[in-house]
Formats: C-alpha cells, structure tokens, sequence
C-alpha cells in the first residue's frame, strides 16, 4: 500500500490548489479524481464552461455593439449549438493542459477513480477497469465539490429537460426556455440564453433574488432583464412538469401553463459526499451532502481530515475554494495559514454581469452606520460613450464617521474585472479621499469610481470640516 503525506480527493480550485501548496512545501501528494480529466465541475461544467459559452454568444450575437447598431445588430445570424460548443472544447482542453502540467512540474501524483474511506487514515480507489488500489496518508482533503440537485419529481431527460451539467451537450438553441431557480446558474443561464434571442422565462417559488446583492443593483438588473423581455416569474412555483412531443409542459400553483422546448432545472447542488464511506472515518454530511469545518483551519472533526470547498458550503465559488484548499493543505502539513482578508469579490457573470464586495447598504442600515453613498452611470463616462453602453451602475457607500469605503456594488459591463479596485481600496482600509485624490486613466470604464467617489465626497464634505 502507498503512503503519501496528504491524499486530496478531487481535483478541482479546492483541491489543486492544496496539492500544489503540499508539493511546494516538500510534501508526497497523492490526487484521486473520478473525472475522466483533471478540472473539477469549475473546468468541466461549471464555470469555465458558463463563462466561455458567455463569451461565445456575447461575441457571436454582436451583444457588446448593439447599443450602436440597434437591437437587431447580430455578427452571426444564425447561431447554433455547434457554434457554441467549438470554443468550449478548445477552452477547455488548454485548462486542463495547463493544470497537467502543474502537477507534473510540482511532482503531484494523480490517479483516475473513485475515492471511499477504508479507515480514517485510509482509502481505497475503484479505477474505471474495476482494478482497486488502496492509498494511506497522514493527512486527507477532501475537495469532491457538489453536483447538481436532482429531484424525483422532474422528468429529466438531458435534451429538453435538463440540470446546468447537462446543458453544455445540448444539440440545438432552443427557441424558448423555462429556467427553474433564480439562483446564480439560474440566472447566468438564463441571461446568456436570453442574449441568443431565446425566449427565457425565469421562475423562482421566492419572491425576491440575489437577496445577498445590495438592492440597488438588483433592481436595476431585473429592469434591464424586463426591458429585453424576459419573463421573471417571481414566487412561483412549477408544480408540474411534463414532456408532451417534444414539448415540455408546466402547470404553475397560480394555474398558469407554459409549453416550453427547453427547461433548465437549476435550484441549487448537493455536497459529493455520498459514496465517500464517512462512516469508515467517523464523519458524516448534512442533508445536503455538505462536511462542517472549522472555518479558519478547514480540518474536520477528525483532526487529521480536512474539507475545502463547495462541498463545505458557503460561499461555493472556484476563487473561495481555492484559498481554502490551500489554506487547509497548509494546515495538514504543519505550515503556518493566515485567514483570508474579511471582504472577497462575488461576480455573477450574468448578461449584464454584476460584481459586489462588502456591505450592501442593507446590511450597513442594520448595522446602524452612518454612511454616505456614491453613485455613477456608465454613461456618464468617456469610455462608456466610445463603447455605446446605455447601461451600467456602480455605487459605493462609505462611512460618515470613518470616511472608510465600506461596500462596491457594480452591474454592467466589465463589473467583474472592474470591482477589485473597490476591494482593495476596502481592505487597505481606504476613503473616499482615494477616489477624490488619485488621477485614473481616461477615457476608462474605472472613471466611474472617480465619479461615485465624487458623488459621495460631495455630500459629505471636505475632510477637514469632519475631522
Ligand atoms: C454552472 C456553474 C457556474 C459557475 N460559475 C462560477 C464563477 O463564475 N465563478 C466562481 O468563482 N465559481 C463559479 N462556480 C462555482 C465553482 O465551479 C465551484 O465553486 C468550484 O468548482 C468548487 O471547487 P471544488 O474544488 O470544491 O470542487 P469541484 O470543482 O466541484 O471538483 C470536485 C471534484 O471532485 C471529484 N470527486 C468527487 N467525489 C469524488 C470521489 N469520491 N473520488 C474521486 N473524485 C471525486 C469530482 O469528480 C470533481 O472533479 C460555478 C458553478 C457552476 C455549476
Ligand atoms: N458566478 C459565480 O460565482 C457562480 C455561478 C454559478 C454558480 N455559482 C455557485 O454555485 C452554487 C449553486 O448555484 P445555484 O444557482 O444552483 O443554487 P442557489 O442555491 O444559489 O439557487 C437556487 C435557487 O433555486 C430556488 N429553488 C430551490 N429549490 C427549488 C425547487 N425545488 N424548485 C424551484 N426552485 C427552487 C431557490 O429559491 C434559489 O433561488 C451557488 O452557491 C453559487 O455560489 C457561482
């Protein structure tokens, strides 16, 4: 039997990054992956997948030039699924040579199976073949991520009803689509489909969505989403859903009916945890499949055994899992791990994107804070005018007391990239005299942060009055 200092289960952000931060520090790492490649659901139907399928459609559908040439712009009239997937592949067959060579280069051992608790410091790995190998380490990550929640009750059938795995192997765009969750999948989907011209309802049994968004920005999102026609069906529920030739039928709880070609169920995931044998090493999930940690340490409560990633629940994003599995592969093998700074960017790579980091001001109002807010639009903006964007908002709200930048909320175009300004400014500790004081390149998009932070300063007053 082989014996290593640290055995990752899964090879996606969470665990990749712990196996390279063991191998960097001297350590014998062992990754075990079920997949037929290495990657993870963040490289093989999650994220890199949805975000070059964006890509693609924004590019192919002409989306970024419209605001110049009119709705009925497009640079490929007709679009198909092969059109969309041509880029996906190539995307991702250089993610995955890229993370080979990584371990190669960091002498990551890597072996293709299924991983289950023998004991707590042993496990055993089913190959394809039926061939079982059994490993033993001092110390285990487990990063096996989720997968999708599947519910009895829907029919799938992965062509017209299907989960978000699923949706990447689809044979044709479909005309119209019901997207089943207004959660982030929910809603990336259900955007990028709109943008291919497909006629997209969204239903949620929730009345509200993107409830940990400051509200401003969602409620200038669910315009512009409404503004393009999509339907959102808010507080609804699809109580049935059934395949009629080729069609798929739903009954709402309000009695409405929807035929649909496509329905899209994305109402959240499951931890992987149910073939692992937790029994065998004294663990067990939650009743979604999730392992609890301790949150600054991500060991387990079997000391030795650590948990990273989604499959420990919030916030479940491949930049979290990353930090995690690496701070969790520090602690396995006796280094010293720092916590990560308190405010992290949360981007939601919807058509338009929305990026956020710190406080909405929701939660500074029931923090009883003093603040201010700042707000530009886009078009306010030089380089919003050269790029025809008509949309596009970002809003700070700083503090009266301290001047500090508390929250960056962003939705628009290039939110994601644009919002880690704001977090550095939060966790160096700055004020809105940063964004008054420093001169920004012109004409750019980052201007907006001078307006906003203008914007607020005004209201506020100079610092010498305050202080
Ligand atoms: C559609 C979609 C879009 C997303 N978009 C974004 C985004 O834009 N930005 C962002 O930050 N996050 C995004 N996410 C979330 C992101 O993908 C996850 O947070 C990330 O993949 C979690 O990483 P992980 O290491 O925990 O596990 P995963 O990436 O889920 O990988 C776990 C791996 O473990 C393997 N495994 C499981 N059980 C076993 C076993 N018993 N034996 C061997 N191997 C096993 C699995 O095969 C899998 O390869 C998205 C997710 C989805 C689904
Ligand atoms: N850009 C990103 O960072 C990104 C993108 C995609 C996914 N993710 C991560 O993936 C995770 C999973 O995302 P998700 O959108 O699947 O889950 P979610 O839990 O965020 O949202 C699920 C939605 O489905 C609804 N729902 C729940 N049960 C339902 C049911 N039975 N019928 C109908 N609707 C139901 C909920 O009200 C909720 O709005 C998230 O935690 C997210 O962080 C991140």
């Amino acid at each position: 039997m082989d014996q290593f200092d640290l055995l990752v289960v899964g090879s996606g952000p969470a665990g990749r990054r712990g196996a390279i931060q063991a191998a960097k520090l001297g350590k014998k790492v062992l990754v075990i992956e079920q997949g037929k490649r290495v990657g993870g659901v963040s490289v093989h139907t999650g994220t890199i997948p949805s975000k070059t399928l964006r890509e693609t459609a924004l590019n192919l559908s002409g989306w970024r030039e419209r605001g110049f040439y009119g709705r009925a712009y497009r640079v490929k009239q007709e679009i198909s699924a092969d059109d969309l997937r041509r880029r996906l592949l190539i995307t991702l067959d250089h993610e995955v040579e890229v993370l080979e060579h990584q371990f190669a280069r960091n002498r990551v051992q890597h072996i293709r199976g299924k991983a289950s608790f023998v004991d707590p410091q042993t496990m055993q790995v089913v190959k394809d073949d039926g061939e079982v190998v059994t490993v033993s380490a001092a110390s285990i990550l487990l990063a096996v991520g989720t997968k999708p929640f599947r519910p009895d009750y829907m029919p799938f059938d992965s062509k017209t009803v299907l989960d978000s795995d699923e949706l990447l192997d689809i044979e044709q765009l479909p005309r119209s689509m019901v997207v089943i969750g207004a959660g982030v999948i929910g809603i990336e989907y259900a955007t990028i489909f709109s943008a291919l011209d497909t006629q997209v309802t969204l239903i949620d049994p929730k009345s509200t969505m993107l409830d940990f968004i400051d509200k401003e920005i969602v409620e200038d999102f669910i315009y512009q989403l409404r503004d393009r026609n999509m339907k959102l069906l808010l507080g609804q529920k699809a109580e049935k859903v059934e395949r009629q030739n080729g069609k798929v039928e739903l009954t709402l709880d309000n009695g409405r009916r929807i035929t649909t070609d496509m329905v899209l169920f994305a109402a959240g995931r499951m931890g992987a945890t149910d073939t692992l044998n937790l029994a065998a090493a004294g663990l067990e999930a939650d009743n979604r499949g999730r392992l609890s940690v301790n949150p600054e340490t991500f060991a387990t409560k079997v000391p030795h055994i650590f948990a990273a990633g989604d499959v420990v629940g919030f916030p479940s994003l491949a930049s979290t899992s990353m930090e995690q599995g690496r701070i969790a592969a520090r602690v396995a093998v006796g280094a010293i791990a720092k916590e990560p700074p308190k405010y992290f960017p949360y981007g939601i790579y919807a058509v338009p994107e929305i990026s956020t980091c710190g406080l909405s001001e929701e939660e500074v109002k029931e923090r009883h804070i003093p603040y201010e807010c700042g707000i530009a639009r886009f078009r306010e903006t030089s380089r919003g005018h050269i790029m025809g964007l008509d949309t596009g908002l970002l809003k700070m709200i700083f503090s009266l007391k301290t001047r500090r930048l508390l929250g960056v909320h962003i939705v628009g175009e290039g939110a994601t990239e644009l919002v880690h300004i704001g977090q550095a400014v939060l966790n160096l500790k700055g004020t809105v005299e940063y964004f008054v004081e420093n001169t920004f390149n012109y004409p750019t998009l980052a201007e907006a942060y001078k307006i906003a932070g203008l914007d607020a300063w005004n209201r506020m007053g100079d610092i010498k009055s305050e202080l």
